[in-house]
């Protein structure tokens, strides 16, 4: 599949791009369908993201937000990506969009895949926006290489959306989208920021071994536009 590479000399260009692309394809959708559906990462680099997205005028109460991974964590902890998200992209014109969280009452996440998959079959899908992210070992959503349940998660034939993670090498269990669940969207952007990120997409492009590096199997599957900037 294609990886659109599109580079940037600001992380502020980078974000007033992305977020014009994203409303246009959310009004797209609303016109045309009633709804449309919004798939976020977790961590640092969507923050002036979601700050630029949230002061857009958009029918954000026909808009279903959701992630694409969450830290199994209470949703007021300093790791919590749904935190992230109410803080930062649920606030100004965009309080009012319906947002689904990966987080339930269960202990352990592998208690909570069925609630979060119920969740995700409730959401209109294709999803009309996944905004990507990357860690610097090359995992994306919660699908880190070394994790037990990575060949889970990538496989396309499990029929599953949601998957219980414990990686390898990051704190904390995790919800994430599957592979299919993730790939079941219309338009996919993958956001990184920083030079180490751009050299560890660029070795993601270079091979094939998904275990090494999950990302590459979205890059595999999907046609993907690469927002990038130092
Ligand atoms: O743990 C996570 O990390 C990745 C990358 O985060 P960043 O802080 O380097 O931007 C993120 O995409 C994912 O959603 C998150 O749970």
């Amino acid at each position: 599949m294609t990886v659109h590479q599109h580079i940037f000399d600001t992380a502020a260009s980078l974000n007033a791009d992305i977020c014009k692309r994203i409303v246009d394809i959310l009004q797209d959708g609303i016109e045309q369908h009633g709804r449309a559906s919004l798939v976020v990462s977790g961590g640092r680099t969507p923050v002036p993201l979601f700050a630029a997205l949230s002061e857009q005028p958009l029918a954000w109460d026909k808009v279903d937000v959701t992630l694409a991974d969450e830290r199994w964590v209470d949703n007021n902890h300093e790791a919590s990506n749904e935190k992230l998200v109410r803080e930062h992209l649920l606030v100004g014109r965009a309080a009012n969009a319906n947002f689904v969280p990966l987080k339930t009452s269960a202990e352990d996440a592998s208690d909570g895949v069925s609630e979060c998959e119920q969740r995700i079959a409730a959401m209109q899908q294709p999803f009309d926006v996944l905004i990507l992210g990357m860690g610097e070992d090359g995992h994306t959503a919660s699908l880190f290489p070394c994790s037990a349940q990575l060949a889970d998660g990538l496989d396309c034939d499990s029929g599953r959306t949601c998957i219980a993670v414990t990686p390898g090498n990051a704190p904390h269990q995790r919800m994430s989208l599957t592979l299919p669940a993730l790939l079941n969207s219309k338009h996919i952007f993958l956001h990184l920021t920083g030079d180490k990120k751009r050299q560890v997409v660029e070795q993601a492009m270079a091979s094939d071994d998904v275990n090494e590096m999950p990302i590459r199997a979205v890059l595999q599957h999907a046609d993907v536009d690469l927002m990038w900037a130092p």
